[in-house]
């Protein structure tokens, strides 16, 4: 955290509010002149509060990050629509921005409604006086109710001058068609090509775009494009009236996590999870007469979120890269837990287990509730080992158990639908019964021999494609697994197998993040040469 400069002239009104906000921290966060990560939104105001500049607000409060509001248009609006909107004279809109920007510290701005070509070049020319850390551009068009918030004329200077500036770009489907000049967006495919055409000739350095009005599809399904890589993300789609602003809230939630200090992915993955479980929560509220309601949030507040019935679905591309723990290594190393796990993500590990077979339950659950902390904050989910205890005491995502374990249906009836259950199997017969069970993936091996798993029966790469090729779940591959030998794994190209779970290959070495990151490299690329990224 950046620590307040003392010492403001107080001369002026500016510097007495700076002053003023100042101590409104200090109290805040208990401690001596702190800041909060800043965001900035630049957005119209919604009478109605669903949407817009007062979303905005209440989704970084609810993501403990300062906001501040630069206000394009105030829009009369409820649950039926929009009944009329003032422009703010883009004069006013400059000296809003130049308000802020000169003065408080601003880490993200977000954009939602740009209502005029002078509203989006003002902004423009503020953002080149005064850089800030990230631009999300939520492109705004279209209300939910229909009403147009933003007119045609203002889609080239979005494209030529805000798009190029953007960290990312999160439109929906009527948005990113309109970007492109009408184009019609159908299905998933089409949704990879147009993230794609907005990246390539528009210049946002990521592109999100959402899929919820998709047809035919159960899932809500979003495409990410990082320019190198297409990510398919998916929730299930919950069904309630109460979306209004939910685009508004995806985009602040994600500038957020931004702001926090979060990578691009793992903070659209927070993001996504966040506006799931607002929704999730508030689906039977009642606010207004008309068809989309406003919903809560601030549920976090009323109920821990990750105690939501909804926490976040299992994805088999999370198998990836397995990051599974081991304290004899930890404490090898002088390593905490907690300080190995935040190394493994930071170096690209898509999902983590605790495997802690020499350590106390007590100091089992604190470290598993600190790593729950670390993975909730990446998006990563954090399964646990054997342990169905610890895994119900912190709320994990999820356990993997063996075959002298819990038995799967057990551990499915105490865990409930939601949770991730992992099971390791050798034989396609175990494979199969794996999936009766309610198993959601499986992990295979040894594939080589290993010396972190004693008397452990190696099954080879024949073992593990026979495993594969029987096995109606995802597969991750384990045992031995290290750079010289992970192409070879992945290289067998077969559709349900995931990636590789490692142990000593990542915890044995003297710098988890740079070995976490070769192996993710090698993964993905082995993957993309083999053509295993099936749409
Ligand atoms: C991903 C993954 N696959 C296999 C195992 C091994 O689990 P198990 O057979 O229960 O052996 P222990 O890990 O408990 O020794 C695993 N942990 N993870
Ligand atoms: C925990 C575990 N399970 C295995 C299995 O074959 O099911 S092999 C293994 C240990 C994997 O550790 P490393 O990556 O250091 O070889
Ligand atoms: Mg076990």
């Amino acid at each position: 955290m950046q620590v307040f400069m003392l010492g403001f002239q107080l001369s002026g009104v500016l510097n007495l509010k700076a002053v003023h906000e100042t101590n409104v921290y200090a109290v805040t966060t208990g401690c001596s002149k702190q800041r909060l990560p800043h965001v900035l939104t630049v957005a119209g105001s919604d009478s109605g509060a669903g949407a817009g500049i007062q979303a905005d607000l209440k989704a970084c409060a609810a993501r403990g990050v300062y906001c501040s509001t630069v206000v394009t248009a105030v829009t009369a609006q409820n649950t039926v629509g929009v009944q009329g909107v003032n422009i703010v004279p883009e004069r006013f809109v400059s000296e809003q921005l130049q308000s802020v920007l000169s003065d408080m510290n601003v880490d993200v701005v977000k954009t939602g409604m740009l209502p005029t070509v002078g509203i989006v070049k003002a902004l423009y020319d503020r953002l080149k006086q005064y850089p800030v850390q990230a631009l999300v551009v939520d492109p705004v068009m279209v209300s939910t109710s229909g009403d147009v918030l933003a007119g045609p004329s203002v889609l080239d200077t979005f494209r030529d001058q805000l798009l190029p500036m953007a960290d990312i770009a999160t439109p929906n489907l009527k948005e990113a068609s309109a970007l492109l000049g009408g184009i019609r967006l159908q299905t998933v495919s089409d949704m990879r090509s147009a993230a794609k055409s907005i990246h390539n000739n528009m210049g946002p350095r990521n592109v999100l775009i959402k899929g919820g009005d998709l047809p035919a599809s159960s899932d809500a399904v979003d495409i990410f494009f990082d320019g190198v890589e297409f990510y398919e993300l998916r929730s299930s789609r919950i069904q309630t009236r109460n979306s209004h602003g939910t685009g508004c809230t995806l985009a602040s939630c994600i500038a957020a996590e931004l702001a926090k200090g979060s990578q691009m992915l793992p903070a659209v993955r927070v993001a996504k999870h966040y506006v799931e479980t607002a929704l999730d929560y508030s689906k039977d509220i009642l606010i207004g007469n008309g068809l989309q309601g406003p919903f809560d949030h601030l549920c976090k507040l009323k109920r821990n979120i990750r105690n939501s019935s909804k926490p976040q679905r299992f994805d088999p591309d999370d198998l990836l890269l397995y990051a599974v723990t081991d304290s004899r290594m930890n404490n090898k190393w002088g390593r905490s837990i907690t300080d190995s796990v935040r190394a493994a993500i930071e170096g690209g590990a898509t999902i983590v287990q605790l495997r802690e077979k020499d350590i106390e339950t007590s100091n089992f659950l604190e470290a598993a509730k600190k790593s729950l902390e670390v993975c909730r904050s990446h998006g990563v989910p954090l399964l646990i080992n054997d342990r169905i205890d610890i895994a119900l005491a912190c709320d994990a995502d999820g356990v993997h158990v063996g075959q002298s374990d819990m038995p799967v249906h057990v551990a499915r009836s105490l865990l409930g639908p939601e949770k991730i259950i992992g099971v390791s199997c050798k034989t396609p017969e175990q494979a199969h019964q794996a999936w009766v069970n309610g198993a959601d993936y499986i992990g295979s091996g040894g594939v080589y021999s290993t010396n972190t798993k004693a008397n452990n029966i190696t099954i080879g790469l024949d073992g593990l494609k026979t495993v594969c090729l029987a096995s109606k779940l995802p597969v991750v591959a384990i045992g031995g697994i290290g750079p010289s030998n992970v192409r070879a794994v992945m290289e067998l190209g077969l559709e349900n197998l995931k990636g590789v779970a490692v142990v000593s290959a990542l915890f044995d070495r003297e710098c988890i993040a740079s070995e976490a990151q070769n192996l993710h490299t090698l993964v993905s690329e082995t993957m993309k040469a083999t053509s295993v990224f099936h749409d």
